[in-house]
């Protein structure tokens, strides 16, 4: 069997790392990476994370049109760009690449774009790709259902210069019922990465639940995870977490 082909949207400060997780592991080969802008168009990924050999061919989104999937096939799209980025896959979307989004914040309207990609191909959208923090969300809705009157508040820490709350502390308060208003908080210093924290307060016990990512390598870890997964699905929306879910009902081990 052939190495499965990737091609990435976003080339920035986890689009970068994401690159080399996958130029890192031989059962894949970079086809291509889109980014915003002209910056190093048409060099290789690999050759700017290091490597002495071509893979991943920088283009811009200035390039895409309505034959760019079709000339430069992947087995699965990975976005790490921004918001912006859905609009541009619609053709991808048709042509029947799985594509797994990592977007962390979408207004309704590109809900609605992916929700009808989700039609065509396989789409997983997830704001935290990490098998850690996915299996952190079903352990605390275990937790919820067996101590329901504990006070839960959420606590979400990233870098300074991270603009919007984190999407996979939204997605926690949704998934345990809470109002994000008043049970979500919110910390920006320096370099962190992204760590969550559950807090579960008893009268006399505490339960803290938190998972941190210590390098921006566990996204593109959780990435390959979902490309696997994503690969040879029916066309349909996918969460991580319903995944990890369904490992925890079979008893499965994640690792
Ligand atoms: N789901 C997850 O586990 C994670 C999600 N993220 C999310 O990934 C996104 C990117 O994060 P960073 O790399 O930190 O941001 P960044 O700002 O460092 O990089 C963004 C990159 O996307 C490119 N870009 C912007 N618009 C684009 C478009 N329309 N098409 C193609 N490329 C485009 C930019 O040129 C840049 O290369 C953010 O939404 C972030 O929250 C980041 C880490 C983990
Ligand atoms: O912007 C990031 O970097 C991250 N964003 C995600 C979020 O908003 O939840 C997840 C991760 O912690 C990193």
């Amino acid at each position: 069997m052939g190495k499965i082909r990737i091609g990435i949207f976003g080339f920035g400060k986890t689009g970068k790392v994401v690159a080399n997780e996958f130029l890192n592991d031989s059962l894949f080969t970079l086809a291509w990476v889109v980014r915003k802008g002209q910056n190093d168009h048409h060099k290789y990924a690999s050759r700017l994370l290091g490597y002495e050999f071509d893979a991943g061919e920088i283009f811009s989104i200035e390039d895409i049109d309505d034959n760019f999937f079709i000339e430069r096939p992947v087995d699965a799209l990975v976005d790490f760009s921004d918001s912006t980025g859905i609009y541009l896959y619609k053709k991808a979307a048709e042509a029947g690449i799985p594509i797994i989004s990592a977007i962390s914040k979408y207004e309704q309207e590109e809900m609605n774009l992916i929700k009808s990609y989700a039609k065509l191909t396989s789409v997983l959208y997830s704001p935290n790709i990490t098998l850690g923090i996915n299996v952190l969300m079903v352990a605390a809705q275990i937790l919820q259902k067996i101590a329901p009157h504990a006070d839960i508040e959420i606590v979400e820490e990233h870098f300074k210069g991270k603009k919007e709350v984190s999407g996979t502390a939204k997605r926690i308060a949704n998934v345990l019922s809470l109002n994000e208003e008043e049970h979500l908080n919110s910390i920006r210093v320096g370099g962190i990465v992204g760590r969550h924290e559950i807090i579960f307060g008893m009268p006399n016990q505490t339960i803290r639940l938190y998972h941190e990512s210590i390098s921006r390598a566990a996204f593109g870890q959780g990435a390959i995870f979902a490309v696997k997964y994503l690969i040879g699905q029916p066309p349909g929306m996918y969460t991580m977490e319903t995944i990890i879910a369904e490992m925890f009902r079979q008893n499965i081990p994640v690792y």
